[in-house]
């Protein structure tokens, strides 16, 4: 690994598997030792297309779950960007009105990058900038429960509209294009976001990094 550039550290897993709380802990628990600076997170999430042009009836006929849904090249681009030493304008995402908003979040390289989404190793193009990947393995079911309870909270979705796009598109797409890149996985975490000791050995791996900057 070259020293000079960030490190990318790509988390992906099935909706729901703890991706964003595996990445979001060891931020939390790295930020006082290594500052603003330091340590970023950038969502894959954030990289779903525009769909501005769209009436909202045909906003929830998309396939989230495709690579299509994602404007993928615009993420490489960034990556690059932020290895070259430059700062990148990421978009924002709103689930309840399924396209981006108007804000972008302004961010300058840091020495790590945890970036985590669904579907990060289904492009070669995207693998083949990340330094570690690791695979959040949880039980579709699980996932589907945790699903439930918290899109009905914070993304404004019923019972039955879960249901619905989890057997259209979701567990589909998932056996399709997520589960079958786990082969790509260095790391493969089990029991989601709370798995101390894959907490502890991500942030000893990152704290070595940084003695080697
Ligand atoms: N190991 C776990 N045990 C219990 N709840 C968890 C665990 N991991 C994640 N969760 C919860 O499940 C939900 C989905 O987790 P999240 O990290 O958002 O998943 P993802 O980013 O993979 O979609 C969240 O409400 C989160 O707090
Ligand atoms: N407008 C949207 C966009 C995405 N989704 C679902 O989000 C999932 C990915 O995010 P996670 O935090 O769960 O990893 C993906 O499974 C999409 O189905 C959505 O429902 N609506």
């Amino acid at each position: 690994m070259q020293t000079n550039k960030p490190t990318i550290i790509a988390i992906t897993g099935a909706s729901a598997s703890g991706k964003s709380l595996y990445a979001k802990t060891i931020f939390d628990e790295l930020l006082p030792e290594l500052g603003p600076n330091g340590i970023a997170i950038i969502k894959e999430d954030s990289y779903y297309k525009s769909q501005s042009h769209l009436a909202m009836a045909d906003r929830v006929k998309t396939n989230y779950d495709h690579p299509s849904a994602y404007e993928h090249s615009l993420l490489a681009q960034h990556l690059s960007e932020l290895c070259q030493g430059n700062s990148v304008d990421i978009p924002t995402y709103c689930y309840k009105t399924h396209t981006r908003l108007a804000e972008t979040i302004h961010l300058s390289p840091t020495p790590i990058i945890l970036l985590e989404g669904i579907l990060l190793f289904s492009s070669s193009e995207l693998r083949n900038k990340f330094d570690i990947k690791i695979y959040i393995d949880t039980p579709l079911d699980i996932c589907l429960v945790r699903r439930i309870n918290r899109d009905t909270v914070e993304r404004s979705r019923s019972v039955e509209s879960i249901a619905e796009q989890y057997l259209t598109t979701v567990r589909p797409m998932y056996y399709q294009h997520i589960e079958p890149n786990k082969l790509y996985a260095d790391i493969v975490v089990t029991r989601g976001g709370k798995n101390r000791m894959a907490i502890e050995m991500l942030k000893a791996k990152i704290r070595q990094l940084m003695h080697g900057r």
